[in-house]
């Protein structure tokens, strides 16, 4: 296994870089991941059915044009409910009109009652990533129990997507065996497509 202060060492450095983004660039970044999006359904690379976002925490690139985005092409959208450390993620169908709630962390989510879904592409935050799609989160494991989760029930037919700043690339991210990688990445800068 990975030394755990490398790791962290690494979400660090990663943080502050985030941090860093100007305003400006955020929400230019914000614009162009809507676009990135759009031109991979276009062209065929998205599974139809329920999506999975988030709910921006931080300095985090914010997904939501690109989540309204995928609402106008009539996906479902969830965003996730944190349980308890160790367990995996759920999605509750988020309508922008509906109730939301504080969740575990501060981060907001769809309020009790909102339909679980169960996303066949998922749009994941991250603090860092590298070339061959590992990334970083902030080390509760909750995307890797998610992805794992999600790919043993649907034969692995689920599309993930990191979203990230250019910024929050790394040579090569400290890893452990139960990493999930992702599918693609994109940046406001590329889309990029992880070969397997
Ligand atoms: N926007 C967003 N939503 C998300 C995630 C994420 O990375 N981004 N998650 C991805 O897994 C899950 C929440 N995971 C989290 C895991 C740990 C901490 C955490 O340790 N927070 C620290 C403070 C973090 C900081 O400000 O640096 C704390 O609460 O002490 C937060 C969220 C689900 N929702
Ligand atoms: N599929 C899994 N089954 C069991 N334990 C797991 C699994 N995935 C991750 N873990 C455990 O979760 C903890 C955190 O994992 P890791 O450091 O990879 O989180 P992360 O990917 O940075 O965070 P996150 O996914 O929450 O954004 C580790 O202790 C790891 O052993």
């Amino acid at each position: 296994m990975t030394d755990p202060q490398a790791k962290d060492a690494a979400r660090r450095e990663a943080r502050a870089r985030r941090d860093a983004i100007a305003d400006h660039d955020r929400s230019t970044a914000s614009a162009v991941l809507r676009d990135r999006i759009a031109e991979l359904a276009r062209d065929g690379h998205l599974p139809r059915g329920a999506a999975g976002g988030y709910w921006p925490l931080g300095s985090e690139l914010d997904a939501r044009p690109a989540l309204l985005h995928l609402k106008d092409l009539g996906h479902s959208v969830g965003l996730p409910v944190s349980g308890p450390r160790g367990t995996a993620l759920v999605f509750r169908d988020w309508d922008p009109q509906a109730p939301m709630t504080a969740g575990r962390y501060g981060i907001r989510e769809p309020a009790e009652g909102r339909a679980i879904l169960l996303p066949s592409l998922l749009l994941v935050p991250l603090l860092a990533f590298d070339r061959s799609g590992h990334r970083l989160g902030y080390g509760a494991g909750y995307y890797d129990r998610t992805l794992d989760g999600l790919r043993a029930g649907r034969a692995g037919a689920v599309v993930a997507i990191g979203v990230a700043f250019a910024a929050q690339e790394m040579p090569a991210v400290p890893v452990d065996g139960h990493d999930e990688r992702l599918d693609w990445i994109v940046t406001e800068r590329e889309t990029l497509r992880i070969l397997k």
